[in-house]
């Protein structure tokens, strides 16, 4: 994506105090397809920022600071509404900035936008509050209950792989619990969010409560967002190092983050497994969104006897899936986010080959035809050969791409799954129930499936251990984290001394 200071041709605006409002400078987003132009971006400078943080201060001290639980759910029950009204504005704009089938946006990216607000309008709606009745030594009694508030203003910042989703994810929440949020899409993905900002208006999210602005990292709107004085807290979704950097802007205020970063997920296949149903959720794991999912599996781990029929049935997965434009529905597997991204996943593939992989399947850029030339294309990939202790084993390619490594005692597999410095997801495959929930359990990651991947429960803990983030979100983990509590503490009764006098 190039800077560039033409303005006539703006199509994307930032949102500020409940208004489009103009910029200085613009970005041009190009089509992962074929390198088309997609549009051209306002690119939020300071002063926007700043804009957007005292919009997001007045909302606060103004009525949206004093609603109720349940008329905040009745709004995010409107936003989701309105999701479903612009159903197909907001595919359209997924679609063309990220080159993901459309029928992958529809069932997962944009569905899930919706579930995301009804499911936290019914949490919030439903929330009960701590309370605990306390008994003192002496015989005081109290009743103790922690009111939840909001935090304040909350960052949110979101990468380009499921844009709409994960911005979502994080927005319903806030939003939820009475925060005002400053939010900034990936600079590769700026289109959904600028349709849920108009959503925004058209539910009657009040002015200021809402704010977009669009740009990039360092030096750009992520930066002036995370270092800005009156923030109170970020949520974060990308690479661990942009964690680390996003900490760091953290720490001079001691400001609450909750980070949901990379991983290097395994899949642990046994030899007692219904080979069509773990081939079937393997090439899923792998291969869905072309890899770009945090909690794609990148390494698969399958034990011995059944090692050479498991690298056959999944190289005909790889090859039987169809790349092709996202409006075809035989199409299965877009392109990369960008060329830049691609340049990334290639130089591991070629890392893997000078490690001594044996590429099984793929390995380079398809030939989809001139139409298609200037797309960021890459071949599903499987490769074998290699020693877990391989850099390529372990670091996070983000891809459509996975080492296949064979193993023999469910002792050994659990070690080489968690032998890694992230920790997010895990899958395991097996018919052996006890199997399945032992080896699951002893998964050092936030997420473990059996026999399943990527089924979600919006109630449920989501985040990683280690490098793969910090705190959990979903459920009343959001919860937890936009508010935060104040606990009231009530005498009931005064102690009453053994010798009948008041205390
Ligand atoms: N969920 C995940 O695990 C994801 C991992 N990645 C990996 O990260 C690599 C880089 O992709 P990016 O999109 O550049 O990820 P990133 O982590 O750099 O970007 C994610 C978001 O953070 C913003 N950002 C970047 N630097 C920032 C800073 N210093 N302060 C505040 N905000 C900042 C970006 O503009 C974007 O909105 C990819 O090649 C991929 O391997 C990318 C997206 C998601
Ligand atoms: O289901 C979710 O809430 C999130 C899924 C995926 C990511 O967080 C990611 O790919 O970054």
């Amino acid at each position: 994506m190039t800077a560039t200071t033409t303005l006539s041709a703006i199509t994307l605006r930032n949102f500020v105090g409940g208004r489009f409002v103009e910029a200085d400078r613009a970005f041009e987003k190009r089509s992962p397809v074929d390198g088309a132009l997609v549009a051209m971006v306002a690119e939020a400078d300071r002063n926007t920022v700043d804009s957007a943080m005292r919009s997001a201060r007045t909302a606060l001290e103004g009525p949206w600071g004093r609603t109720g639980a349940g008329e905040r759910a009745a709004l995010l029950r409107r936003i989701a509404d309105r999701i479903d009204a612009r159903f197909d504005d907001l595919l359209a704009a997924e679609v063309s900035d990220t080159g993901k089938p459309l029928h992958l946006a529809r069932g997962l990216d944009i569905a899930r936008a919706a579930a995301n607000f009804r499911a936290f309008a019914d949490m919030m709606a439903s929330a009960g509050i701590d309370s605990y009745l306390t008994e003192m030594p002496d015989g005081r009694r109290a009743l103790n209950y922690a009111l939840r508030k909001p935090v304040g203003i909350v960052g949110v910042i979101v990468p380009w792989n499921l844009p709409l989703l994960l911005l979502t994810w994080k927005v319903a929440p806030a939003l939820a619990c009475g925060n005002a949020v400053v939010v900034k899409p990936s600079e590769e993905t700026p289109s959904s969010a600028t349709v849920l900002a108009e959503i925004m208006a058209e539910a009657g999210v009040p002015e200021g409560v809402f704010n977009l602005v669009h740009g990039f990292g360092p030096d750009s709107a992520g930066e002036f967002i995370t270092t800005h004085p009156d923030l109170d807290g970020i949520t974060f979704t990308g690479e661990s190092s942009t964690g680390s950097t996003i900490m760091r802007a953290a720490a001079p205020y001691v400001r609450p983050v909750s980070f949901e970063l990379g991983g290097k997920n395994a899949a642990l296949v046994f030899d007692d497994v219904d080979i069509d149903r773990a081939v079937d959720g393997l090439t899923r794991s792998i291969f869905t969104n072309t890899g770009q999912v945090c909690l794609c599996t990148e390494r698969v781990y399958i034990q011995r006897p059944i090692f050479d029929e498991v690298v056959a049935r999944l190289v005909d997965s790889a090859e039987a899936l169809r790349l092709g434009r996202p409006e075809d529905e035989a199409t299965t597997t877009g392109p990369l986010i960008s060329t830049a991204h691609r340049q990334k996943v290639l130089s591991y593939l070629e890392l893997a080959r000078d490690e001594g992989a044996r590429v099984v399947t793929g390995g380079g850029i398809p030939d989809l035809g001139s139409d298609l030339s200037g797309g960021a294309w890459i071949e599903p990939t499987l490769w074998t050969g290699l020693a877990h202790n391989a850099r390529v084993m372990r670091e996070e390619v983000f891809g459509p791409v996975a080492g296949l490594i064979p193993f023999d005692t469910e002792e050994e597999a659990i070690g080489l799954a968690n032998d890694t410095k992230y920790g997010l997801a895990a899958s395991v495959w097996t018919n052996d129930l006890e199997r399945g929930h032992r080896v699951a359990g002893s998964m050092r990651v936030g997420i473990s499936w059996v026999n399943n991947w990527f089924m979600r429960d919006l109630r449920s803990p989501f985040g990683g251990a280690g490098l793969s983030g910090i705190g959990r979100e979903g459920g009343m983990h959001s919860l937890a984290f936009y508010t935060e509590p104040t606990n009231v503490c009530v005498t009931l009764s005064d102690a009453t001394p053994s010798d009948g006098r008041q205390a």
